[in-house]
């Protein structure tokens, strides 16, 4: 590649690509991927996972339709036909998207390698983009960028165990591929991407072991929730808490043995754990020896790192923050020694607290008017983020934490309302048993602060509070100001709002 130069420059195709708007029609473009064309949401992220977590769930369907007096059987989990319908329909998409970026746009240039920052940023220049960026490509290119963004996403941590590289032990970009169903999987961590996993292997008739560090797994949400959840999780599968893995090793017969160390606590006690503790070689015995797990493979999931030292962020002197995120300001300006970088911007896994797309999304949307509007800088909005984990059962979260709020304002200021699914009438109709709706708000305003669900669909649910405390409406308006389809299971929300202790507006509706 010869030196060049450009209006725009974009590390990273995940949610970067989508800044290349007609704007830049005219304009020179240069986008840089290291890996797969389009990121991990596509490629090994979001879509494959939740396209995965959908049969699990249908595989799962007999449980609960034993219940209603319905005898169904899941005959058979043909996991090289579920596992190519994923890839079958992503991989084209990502081809297509490198391709078109590739071959058909005369202004825009592919450059299909790791870019790193070549010197230091200024945060100096002529108005309104400052000195131009300075890229290195890997055979020594130079690519000078009047603006550029730093799109560079987040990859996974692997924590330092012995054995952590043998071939069996695989990451979330891997095990989505495997060329069979594994009979046993071990899974260590206890967060969103193994609670995702445990809950698709498990589903789909493997053995899973989860171990994690903590005491409770999904340990950020708010803890009646947690607690709930682990509870739920131990009964189908096993859960392991206090616990983490000391060293892996090769399998005489092919796969892997874990060597466990920590208390053992919270083991499940379902269909899933007795299943599974047949798979452990317990001997933690009266010689003090370690309790060794063997199973087919290994997930290992217990946290995403960003990728700022992949683009030499610490060299180029831009300010990272302790967990080795970019820092930036409102508008997702990069800041170098505490002051914004003209024309330089992050958005996404690379500095997002929040590694979440519909946040690198919308932090995209941002960016993308920013660079196209120096003179007119829009902020990014970081109030009322959601996340949900696809697990079985699922999970949702808006906001504050029940705990979260009380350390805010003050416990006499919180008023918190849980609402079981099965006190409500369509949670009779599924004879539903740990479905939670909790909703948290300010005892004085009836503000709404948090949401937290756990159970069927609790993704969709949580949308409700999701649009009342982005819009700013108030726990009882949210209630009484609409319609709720009757007997539909969104009565739980509704139901949670109103059993909030909070005032009534001046006219309350009726
Ligand atoms: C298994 C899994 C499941 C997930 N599920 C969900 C979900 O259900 N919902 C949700 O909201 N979020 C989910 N996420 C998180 C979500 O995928 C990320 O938050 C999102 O994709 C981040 O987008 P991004 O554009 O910041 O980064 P990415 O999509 O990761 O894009 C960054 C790109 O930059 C490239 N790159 C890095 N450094 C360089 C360099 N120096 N030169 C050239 N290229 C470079 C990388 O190769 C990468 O392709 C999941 C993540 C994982 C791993
Ligand atoms: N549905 C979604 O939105 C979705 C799905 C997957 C991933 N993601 C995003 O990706 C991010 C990364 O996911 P993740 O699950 O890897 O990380 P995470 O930060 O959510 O959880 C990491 C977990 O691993 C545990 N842990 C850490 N070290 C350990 C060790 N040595 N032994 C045992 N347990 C250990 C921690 O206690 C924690 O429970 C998430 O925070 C989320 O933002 C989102």
């Amino acid at each position: 590649m010869t030196d060049t130069h450009v209006n725009l420059g974009i590390i990273g195709s995940g949610s970067g690509n989508s800044l290349i708007t007609p704007f830049w029609d005219d304009q020179r473009v240069m986008i840089a991927e290291r890996g797969v064309f389009g990121g991990t949401c596509l490629n090994v992220g979001c879509i494959p996972t939740k396209m995965f977590v959908r049969p699990a769930s249908l595989a799962r369907i007999p449980e609960e339709a034993a219940r209603l007096g319905v005898e169904q059987r899941t005959v058979s989990v043909d996991w090289p036909a579920i596992r190519d319908r994923v890839f079958g329909r992503i991989d084209p998409i990502s081809e297509g998207g490198e391709r078109y970026r590739r071959d058909e746009l005369d202004n825009v240039e592919l450059v299909s390698e790791t870019v790193v920052l070549d010197g230091p940023v200024s945060t100096s220049g002529p108005k309104p983009f400052g000195d131009p960026k300075l890229l290195r490509t890997e055979d020594g290119s130079r690519i000078s960028c009047e603006q550029l963004v730093i799109a560079a996403g987040s990859r996974a941590v692997l924590p330092d165990i012995p054995g952590i590289d043998l071939p069996g032990v695989h990451t979330s970009d891997t095990i989505m591929r495997l060329d069979e169903l594994p009979a046993r999987v071990l899974v260590l961590g206890g967060g969103y991407i193994a609670c995702e996993f445990a809950g698709v292997f498990s589903g789909l008739g493997s053995e899973v072991v989860q171990l994690n560090r903590g005491p409770r797994l999904l340990s950020r949400s708010d803890q009646e929730i947690s607690e709930a959840f682990t509870e739920v999780a131990a009964q189908r599968w096993d859960v392991r808490l206090n616990t983490t893995v000391a060293s892996f090793s090769p399998a005489p017969g092919g796969g892997i043995i874990a060597e466990l160390t920590g208390t053992r606590t919270g083991a499940g006690t379902g269909a899933g754990a007795r299943a599974a503790n047949g798979a452990a070689e317990a001997s933690d015995g009266a010689d003090g020896a370690r309790e060794r797990i063997e199973a087919d493979v290994v997930l290992v999931a217990v946290g995403r790192r960003p990728n700022s030292d992949l683009v030499g962020a610490a060299e180029a002197g831009i300010d990272l923050l302790p967990d080795g995120r970019i820092a930036v300001d409102e508008y997702q300006r990069v800041l170098a020694g505490g002051a914004p970088v003209p024309g330089l911007y992050a958005l996404g896994d690379v500095c997002s607290e929040a590694q979440l797309k519909h946040v690198a999304n919308h932090e995209a949307r941002v960016v993308a008017h920013n660079l196209e509007h120096p003179e007119d800088l829009r902020a990014a909005r970081h109030e009322a983020i959601p996340g949900a984990v696809f697990s079985d059962p699922e999970v949702a979260q808006v906001g504050l934490t029940e705990a979260e709020a009380i350390a805010l304002i003050g416990a006499e200021n919180v008023t918190a309302k849980t609402q079981r699914y099965g006190d409500t009438a369509y949670g009779w109709a599924m004879e539903d048993e740990f479905g939670l709706f909790k909703v948290v708000a300010d005892r004085r305003d009836g503000q709404i602060l948090g949401a937290h669900v756990l159970g069927y669909q609790a993704s969709n649910l949580i949308q409700v509070v999701i649009m009342a405390m982005s819009f700013g409406i108030d726990a009882y308006t949210a209630a009484r100001g609409q319609y709720w389809i009757h007997p539909a299971l969104m009565e739980v929300a509704e139901n949670a709002l109103l059993g909030l202790d909070v005032p009534l507006p001046e006219h309350p509706a009726l």
